[in-house]
């Protein structure tokens, strides 16, 4: 059995052990590799169809994602290296912060490497809708399972942009709990850190969100014609070059972006819209910038 999923993560996988619990109602033959103690990172990604990259640091109160990027720059680009030289084949889902930057690096060192591949890089954005999910079945007293909402733009502060005009089932949101719901779900990673005090982030629930990514992938994998989820991604949809929206993905990753959920946006979405662009672009070029300074090994 080859191994499917790899989890770049040197020292602890303390949250990737999730994902492989998660997995083991999968029909596809899945492995989970403790990458502790492995004598060779490319022994460990050889075959492997989707690597997991959750490694750095996290952030602590006061901080912003973007603060993490001079360490976690580095520690995405070397891990995307050994994945463009053992498994340039496989989806490489980014969770390390910042996303709106760590996946344009990711891509620039696929490209540098020749391998670059847009529909099989994903930065993780899965935790925006887990949350968006959540506050509103909250709100309108509605069974979890039964909201959708679609999270587009990036993955840290006003990037985050939940479409709550277009939460399935339908629900109707005064301008007061549409304003309130918004900020709740773009702050709710630094609602965590500033509860954890010094101790990390959102740990768990990114674990969780990995775990429902990857299962969504696997199934894509497999075959499965009926996959969507949003995450940060190559992207037409707008004038970004990276944005996340909801994607359908296929055996060969993203196979189509959805571009309807951007048609009709009430004006409070076109405004955060318009808003968040000048930041997410500047994260983006960051990002690509960090990798045309310095290139990577041949
Ligand atoms: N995309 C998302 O939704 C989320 C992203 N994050 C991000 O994920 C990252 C990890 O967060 P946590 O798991 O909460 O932190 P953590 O501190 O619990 O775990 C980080 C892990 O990375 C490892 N690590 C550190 N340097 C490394 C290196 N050079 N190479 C390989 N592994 C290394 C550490 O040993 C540790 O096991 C952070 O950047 C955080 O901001 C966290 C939550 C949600
Ligand atoms: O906020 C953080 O630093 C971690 C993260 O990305 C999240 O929880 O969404």
């Amino acid at each position: 059995m080859s191994p499917l999923v790899s989890a770049l993560n040197l020292y602890d996988i303390a949250n990737v052990k999730g994902v492989a619990a998660d997995l083991s109602h999968c029909n596809t033959p899945s492995q989970v590799l403790d990458f502790t103690g492995a004598s060779e990172l490319g022994d460990c990604l050889k075959g492997a169809n989707v690597v997991v990259i959750p490694a750095g640091v996290p952030r602590k109160p006061g901080m912003t994602r973007d603060d993490l990027f001079n360490i976690n720059a580095n520690i995405v680009m070397t891990l995307v290296e050994a994945v463009a030289d053992n498994c340039p084949d496989a989806f490489i889902h980014i969770i390390s912060n910042p996303v709106n930057s760590t996946v344009p690096i990711a891509a620039e060192v696929l490209k540098q490497k020749g391998v670059y591949n847009p529909k099989k890089l994903f930065g993780v954005t899965t935790l925006d809708v887990v949350r968006a999910n959540t506050f509103v079945a909250q709100k309108k007293n509605l069974k979890l399972i039964d909201v959708d909402v679609p999270v587009i733009g990036g993955h840290a502060g006003i990037t985050i942009l939940p479409l709550l005009s277009k939460t399935k089932p339908t629900v109707r949101f005064t301008d007061e709990e549409v304003e309130q719901l918004t900020v709740r779900i773009q702050n709710a990673g630094t609602e965590v850190v500033e509860a954890k005090a010094g101790a990390g982030s959102a740990t768990l629930s990114m674990a969780y969100a990995a775990a429902r990514f990857v299962e969504s992938s696997l199934r894509a994998l497999d075959g499965d014609g009926d996959v969507y989820e949003c995450s940060f991604v190559q992207s037409d949809l707008t004038n970004l070059p990276f944005f996340a929206s909801r994607i359908k993905l296929g055996r060969n990753g993203v196979e189509a972006l959805i571009p309807s959920d951007l048609i009709g946006l009430s004006e409070y979405e076109d405004k955060t819209l318009e808003a968040l662009k000048p930041e997410l672009k500047a994260s983006i070029k960051k990002g690509i910038a960090f990798v045309q300074k310095q290139p990577v090994t041949a």
